[in-house]
């Protein structure tokens, strides 16, 4: 019998493919809003000073690709076809879902490529790809709403961050610290009862207790311009208060991210360490998951175990 096919709507931050997709992709983030000159200019040089574009684009793909080869070669019963649809630039989540009407696609399992549910985040590309498929009667789509506590992205974590501790000397060990840090969000989802920064910190307990890495702490990074306060402690001043603690070794973890990209080689790569090279500390950042194998085979088994419940529905 012919497998039945299925939909993989795979959803992801999206970045600048050209210079030129700059201004609408920043604008898209602003929700309409068009950046200042001084703005716009900012974020280029950020994208310069990281190579000129981001690589996010490229190990989006890659990591989409990826997680449905593993899907299809683990899943008896469907075939999955691959969608792939973006926050801030085109495909979009929308675009996503129309093609998978068109394609003639009833079922589909959606994940989003973060790990920690926000209103901010998970909420608006599940909200967003729910909305669409109510509006065009398209496909039904069961969503993955968090991955933050998955055996194999602690493991994925841990695993380096216990290579990187262990090469230490007892002495440096007791001077080291871990920085598990996520993109902040404004310090407002606090107040209607919003998980992140709880599933945060139990990414951090649980990839610090599988490391045996006893200092750590969580910090938040990336932070927008919008005059409203943002969940903190910043990690850049972070940095420095640990180092006033004590602290000479910083080793950062931003789980909340996947892949390489500007959050992590600018604000981690360069900003962090503009810090510590200052403080006469030193720095070290674990890699990003992009394609490595343990970090597929995570997002295959989460989207088997909510596949599952939605069969159940
Ligand atoms: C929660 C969250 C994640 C993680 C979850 C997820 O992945 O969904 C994330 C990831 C990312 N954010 C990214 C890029 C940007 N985010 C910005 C601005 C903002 N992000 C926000 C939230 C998040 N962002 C918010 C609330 C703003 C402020 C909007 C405002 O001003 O009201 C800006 C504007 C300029 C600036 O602030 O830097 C840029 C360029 C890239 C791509 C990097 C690349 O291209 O390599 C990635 C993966
Ligand atoms: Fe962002």
């Amino acid at each position: 019998m012919a497998k039945k096919m299925k939909g993989l709507l795979v959803m992801a931050y999206g970045t600048p493919y050209h210079e030129d997709d700059l201004i609408p992709y920043y604008t898209h983030i602003r929700k309409g809003r068009v950046p200042t000159d001084e703005m716009i200019e900012d974020l280029r040089s950020r994208y310069e000073a990281i190579g000129g574009i981001s690589p996010l684009a490229r190990i989006t793909n890659e990591q989409a690709e990826a997680l449905l080869n593993k899907l299809n070669e683990t899943e008896d019963d469907y075939e999955y076809k691959l969608y792939l649809g973006l926050k801030h630039i085109a495909p979009f989540v929308e675009d996503a879902v129309a093609q998978m009407k068109e394609d003639g696609i009833e079922e589909a399992v959606s994940i989003v490529l973060a790990p920690h549910y926000s209103t901010f985040s998970i909420k608006s590309y599940n909200g967003r790809a729910q909305a669409e498929t109510t509006r065009i009667n398209g496909p039904r789509i069961t969503s993955v709403e968090s991955w933050y506590d998955a055996p194999l992205f602690i493991q994925y974590w841990s695993q380096h961050l216990e290579h990187a501790y262990k090469r230490k000397t007892e002495r440096e060990q007791q001077q080291t610290i871990v920085i598990f840090s996520a993109h902040s969000l404004p310090e407002k989802i606090l107040k209607h009862g919003d998980p992140y920064q709880e599933q945060l910190e139990t990414t951090a307990r649980l990839m610090a207790e599988a490391a045996s890495i006893p200092n750590y702490t969580i910090g938040w990074q990336s932070e927008g311009n919008t005059g409203e306060p943002w969940l903190g402690p910043d990690v850049q001043d972070l940095t420095e208060d640990l180092y006033e603690q004590g602290y000479r070794h910083f080793i950062y973890a931003p789980v909340g991210f996947v892949s390489d990209h500007l959050e992590v080689l600018y604000d981690n790569d360069y900003e962090c360490k503009v810090v510590t090279d200052r403080l006469g500390a030193t720095y070290e950042r674990p890699p990003m998951p992009n394609t490595d194998p343990l970090f597929i085979a995570m997002l295959s088994d989460v989207v088997l175990q909510t596949q599952a419940r939605g069969n159940d529905s």
